[in-house]
C-alpha cells in the first residue's frame, strides 16, 4: 500500500495518512511502529506529552537498518512541544531532547507547538526558537496544533515569521466537523492533519441505521475506513492510531473506493459537536 504524499508550503511533502501513536504503551509502541512500517505507513505522529518518541524512532530506525533500500527521506517523524516546554528559556533545552529521542533518524520531520493555551509571549518565543532549528537542518517542517484562526494570524501578522506554520492539527471527525477553521487554513496553504478521525474510537461501536453504517454497506468498507476515507476526500491528512497490528493494514486499505459527494452530505454532521477531548482552539 502505497499514500500519496501532499506538498506543504515547506516545499517539502507529507504522506497523506500517518499513524497516531497517543496511547500506544511505551513497551509495545517500537514494536507496532515496525509493523506499521512493514505494511506501508510512512509517517507517524508522537509528542512529548505521549512518551514514547524514542520507541517510535526505534521502530522506524529498526525497519530502516533491516530494509537498506529504504530511504529515511521517506519517512515523516512528527512530535510536538508540550506546553510546559513553550518560552524562550526552556524550549532550546527541550528540542535538544528531542532531537536527542529521534536517536538514528538524525533530524525531525515536523515539530509542532502542541497547543496555544500558554499565552502570546511564549507561543512566539518559542517559534522564534523553532525557526532557528529549521535553519540547522534539524528540523524540517514547523507548525502548530489547536490552533485557532486568531493564534494563525497571530503568527502570519509576526514580525520574525520567516516559516509560516506547514500543518494546523486540529480534532476533525464528522462530529467536529470545524469546517470554517479547516478551509480557511486551507485558503492560507497550510495544511490540515485531523487527530481523532476515529473519534477515540467512541463513534466506531455498531449502529446499524446510522449513516456512517450505511455507508459502510454500501461500499464492504468497516467503520474506520469510511471515517478515515472521509478525512481524505475534505483534502485533510488524518490520523488514525490503533495499537492492535491487525487494524493497522486496513487503516490504510482506504484507495478502492470514493465517498461522492452525497455520501459526504450523508456523513457529516456540521450541527454537532462532539470533540473527544480538550478544545483549545478558542484560547485567548
Ligand atoms: N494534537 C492533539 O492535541 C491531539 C493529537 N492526537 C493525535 O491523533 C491521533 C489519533 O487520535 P486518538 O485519540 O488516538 O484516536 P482515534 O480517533 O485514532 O481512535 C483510536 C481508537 O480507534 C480504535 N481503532 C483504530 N482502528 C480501528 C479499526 N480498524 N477498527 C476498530 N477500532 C479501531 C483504536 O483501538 P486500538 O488502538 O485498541 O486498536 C482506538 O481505540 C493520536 O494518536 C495522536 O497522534 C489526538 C488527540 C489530540
Ligand atoms: O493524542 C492526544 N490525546 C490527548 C489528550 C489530551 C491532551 C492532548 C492529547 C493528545 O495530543
Amino acid at each position: 500500500m502505497s499514500l500519496r504524499q501532499i506538498k506543504l508550503n515547506s516545499g517539502n511533502f507529507i504522506p497523506s495518512i500517518g499513524l497516531g501513536c497517543y496511547d500506544i504503551p511505551r513497551s509495545e509502541t517500537s514494536n507496532v511502529v515496525y509493523e506499521a512500517c512493514k505494511v506501508g505507513y510512512r509517517h507517524f505522529d508522537t509528542a512529548v506529552l505521549y512518551g514514547n518518541e524514542a520507541e517510535v524512532a526505534n521502530g522506524i530506525v529498526k525497519y530502516l537498518k533491516e530494509n537498506p533500500k529504504e530511504k529515511r527521506s521517506n519517512f515523516f517523524y512528527t512530535t510536538k512541544l508540550w506546553n510546559s516546554q513553550l518560552g524562550a528559556s526552556k524550549t532550546p533545552q527541550a528540542i535538544e531532547e528531542i532531537i536527542a529521542k529521534s536517536g538514528d533518524l538524525g533530524y525531525i520531520d515536523l515539530l509542532l507547538i502542541h497547543s496555544p493555551l500558554t499565552g502570546k509571549r511564549s507561543r512566539l518565543e518559542s517559534y522564534a526558537i523553532m525557526q532557528k532549528y529549521v535553519d540547522k537542518g534539524l528540523i524540517k517542517n514547523i507548525g502548530v496544533s489547536n490552533y485557532g484562526k486568531h493564534h494563525i494570524e497571530e503568527l502570519l501578522h509576526w514580525e520574525h515569521l520567516k516559516y509560516p506554520p506547514a500543518v494546523n492539527q486540529i480534532e476533525i471527525s464528522p462530529w467536529v466537523m470545524r469546517t470554517e477553521l479547516a478551509n480557511w487554513c486551507l485558503s492560507q496553504g497550510i495544511n490540515v492533519e485531523a487527530y481523532a478521525p476515529l473519534t477515540h474510537g467512541y463513534k466506531l461501536v455498531e449502529t446499524p441505521d446510522s449513516p456512517l453504517a450505511k455507508t459502510c454497506k454500501k461500499y464492504h468498507k468497516s467503520y474506520a475506513q469510511v471515517l478515515i476515507k472521509w478525512s481524505l476526500t475534505k483534502g485533510y491528512i488524518p490520523l488514525p492510531k490503533t495499537k492492535t497490528i491487525g487494524r493497522l493494514a486496513e487503516n490504510l486499505t482506504i484507495n478502492d473506493f470514493e465517498l461522492t459527494s452525497e455520501d459526504l452530505e450523508e456523513l457529516d454532521q456540521p450541527d454537532a459537536y462532539e470533540p473527544t477531548d480538550w478544545e483549545c482552539t478558542d484560547a485567548p
